[in-house]
């Protein structure tokens, strides 16, 4: 049932030298810097707890959420107040006028993974046209950075129409207590970059994130270049490749990325399909209030007993209220790995234990939508809303 997507590359340690080289300068981020998660020991690294108010990331999202996600609230700490409209014991203050000043995307701070030029920071400008990007080292990076009030949103990848689900986003989704509020499609446009003078017959190697890697594998190989090394991001591997005056070895990036490293587009479009779309989700610390006067969306993820049928009686809560599912996704239940079987067999035998994530095209407005979750509560052995928000209708 659930999506089948290639995994993601293991990065090689050229990424890393690369990445440790760019790390931010506390406090105030720089949007040319990459923010560094703050388990770092670096001491150029943005220590996100120390900068702001901070609310400890809980261990592991399924664990301490409890049963339907529930958790405890925010530990309340007497330092400033936080630049949002409830303070942490969830009373309301007054509303100010800088709160308003966010409802366009005039001044949000959103963060995202990866340097410049990433398609990652196009997708967070098209979501919030006029904002501030922020860029971060890590797609961990970027949640903890929205979690710890440095940043306002997160925009960061999904899924993409070659390469499959970003599922290391999918279980951050869990670790964290953020809500999706929003989606958008990015059509993605790959070039082959490099220096100035180097032409695609000097070529041996290309560098760049492991789904843009995937997205253009087979033009890559008539191209006749047989080396690949995964980066952390796109625009990343153009800025290696320009920093260090590599002659043999190209990047996989945007025409913007080529613009801003001052490299050389050996080729256009280069994606194996003309259509390639990447969905990057939209994340808050608040849920958005959904509606149903505009198509919406919700995501949840949900756990079931093992036993034949379980799955099948869970799409059927949403079948027979007729809810459209437009993606299905199933992840390793990380805190609980393995389940055993019933005991039909003298031997006991053990099963991989799943979480599914599932969207739904509906909104949590819709009492269909509440009852088929109410439904599900009744037999799952978890069940947590991700967020409802608005579907991106509009051209990727
Ligand atoms: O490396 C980038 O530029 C990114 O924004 C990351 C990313 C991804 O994670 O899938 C985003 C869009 C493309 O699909 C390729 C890479």
């Amino acid at each position: 049932m659930a999506s089948m997507a290639s995994p993601r590359l293991p990065f090689l340690p050229a990424a890393r030298t690369h990445s440790a080289a760019a790390t931010a300068a506390a406090p105030s981020p720089s949007p040319r810097r990459a923010l560094k998660c703050s388990s770092s020991t670096n001491d150029n690294s943005v220590h996100l707890s120390s900068t702001s108010r901070h609310r400890a990331p809980a261990a592991d999202g399924v664990g301490s959420a409890g049963l339907n996600g529930l958790r405890a609230p925010p530990v309340p700490v007497a330092d400033s107040p936080p630049p949002a409209y409830r303070d942490p014991q969830g009373l309301h203050r007054p509303l100010t006028t800088a709160d308003l000043m966010g409802t366009n995307g005039e001044t949000l701070k959103v963060a995202y993974q990866g340097f410049p030029g990433a398609y990652s920071e196009a997708a967070a400008k098209k979501a919030y046209p006029n904002c501030q990007t922020v860029p971060c080292e890590h797609f961990d990076t970027a949640f903890q950075a929205v979690e710890n009030w440095i940043v306002d949103r997160a925009v960061l990848p999904l899924e993409n129409s070659l390469g499959g689900s970003i599922h290391r986003n999918y279980d951050l989704l869990l670790r964290h207590d953020l809500k999706i509020v929003g989606e958008v499609r990015l059509a993605v446009r790959h070039c082959l970059l490099a220096n100035h003078g180097v032409d695609i017959g000097n070529l041996k190697s290309v560098m760049s994130h492991p789904q843009a890697l995937a997205q253009c594998e087979n033009t890559l190989t008539e191209l006749g270049i047989e080396h690949r090394q995964a980066v952390d991001d796109t625009a990343g591997a153009a800025k290696f490749v320009a920093e260090e005056m590599l002659q043999d070895t190209g990047a996989v990036a945007s025409s913007l990325a080529a613009e801003l490293y001052g490299l050389d587009i050996l080729a256009e479009n280069i994606q194996d399909e003309k259509v390639n779309v990447t969905r990057f989700m939209m994340l808050a610390r608040d849920p958005i209030i959904p509606r149903v006067d505009k198509p919406f969306k919700t995501s949840i993820v949900f756990s079931l007993e093992e036993g034949p049928g379980q799955l099948f009686k869970a799409l059927a809560v949403f079948a027979l209220r007729e809810i459209n599912l437009t993606k299905i996704e199933s992840r390793p239940h990380k805190k609980r790995p393995l389940r055993l079987a019933d005991d039909t067999f003298s031997t006991p035998i053990k099963y991989f234990d799943y979480l599914f994530y599932v969207d739904l095209d509906a909104s949590t407005a819709d009492p269909r939508t509440q009852n088929a979750i109410r439904n599900l509560e009744e037999f799952a052995t978890f069940v947590r809303v991700l967020g409802s928000y608005p579907t991106d209708v509009s051209e990727a």
